[in-house]
């Protein structure tokens, strides 16, 4: 079973402390869901966890190695990386792109085989893109290219993968969807998996755990009941909010109240204050 963890981790950008010493053991089988205001650090830890960035102190490992002295094969061998944002590139297929997750297990010039084929094909569908496996990528739409990153990404089935804000843009069947395939993966497989993502209800239904990002640290690290707490969700985001029980999932489920929540907001709510 993988082993992946993060020690100590600190990144600047010049002088501008963005992770203050870090640390994150990750499990197999566990969707981990980093959350955070704008800024908090949430794609900078991704990035730094996939060595897209080289922090100025500590360690991320896999299996006992630091990631900074694998090479460039072996790493995307153990993790893929989904990024929130890349350039459109050449006018390739849908399919062409979704095999290049392929690479890193078979070089460049090696043809494809069958099992090859059978992992792009279940990517392709994992991410709902059977139907447009041979559309120019130029003519997608910007839903269907985030599901066709995240395709390429599960394609390259590496037992770690990365998911920076994959549910962005998507419409509401597939932001269910994704997370719910990816669920799934990471249970059958045994991935480790790590997700930003900024809806805090999806990240109660779908992580395991969540580690909440404020003021360069953790603020807040565990199950979706001790992390969605209202003092913790106004620490970090400056909105008042009441956490009430999910009627069907029973999972923590966030009513965002505003910015200040006064008691004239909390009556109008019928929250808190009785009525007279
Ligand atoms: N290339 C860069 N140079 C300097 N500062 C940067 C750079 N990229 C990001 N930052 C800063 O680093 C901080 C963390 O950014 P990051 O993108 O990690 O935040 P985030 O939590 O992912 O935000 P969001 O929710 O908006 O995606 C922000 O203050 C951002 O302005």
């Amino acid at each position: 079973m993988t082993r992946f963890y993060a020690q100590g981790l600190t990144f600047s950008y010049a002088d501008r402390l963005i992770l203050d010493s870090i640390s994150l053991e990750f499990c197999a089988g566990e969707i981990l869901v980093l959350l955070g205001a704008n800024g908090a650090g949430k794609t900078t830890l991704l990035q730094s966890l996939s060595r897209q960035l080289n922090p100025v102190n500590g360690v991320v490992g896999v299996d006992g190695r630091d990631i900074q002295t694998m090479s460039r094969r072996s790493l995307a061998q153990s993790i893929a990386f989904m990024p929130q944002q890349e350039n459109r590139g050449t006018p390739l297929r849908v399919i062409d792109v979704v095999r290049l997750g392929r690479t890193p297990h078979r070089g460049w010039w090696m043809p494809l085989t069958r099992d090859d084929s059978d992992i792009v094909d279940q990517s392709l569908e994992a991410a709902g893109l059977t139907d447009l496996r041979d559309r120019v990528i130029t003519e997608l739409s910007g839903g269907e290219w985030r599901r066709m990153i995240l395709a390429r990404a599960l394609a390259q089935a590496s037992p770690i993968v990365l998911l920076d804000e994959p549910t962005a843009g998507l419409d509401l069947k597939f932001q269910f969807d994704v997370l719910d395939r990816v669920r799934q993966m990471a249970k059958q497989r045994g991935l480790i998996v790590v997700v930003t993502l900024h809806d805090l209800n999806h990240a109660a239904l779908f992580g395991d755990r969540l580690a909440l990002l404020s003021q360069r640290s953790i603020l807040a690290l565990g199950s979706p009941q001790e992390v969605l707490q209202p003092h913790l969700i106004e620490q970090a985001f400056g909105v008042s909010v009441v956490v009430i029980e999910h009627p069907v999932h029973g999972t923590p489920f966030v009513v965002p109240l505003g910015e200040s929540c006064t008691s004239e907001t909390q009556q109008r709510h019928g929250k808190g204050v009785p009525r007279e």
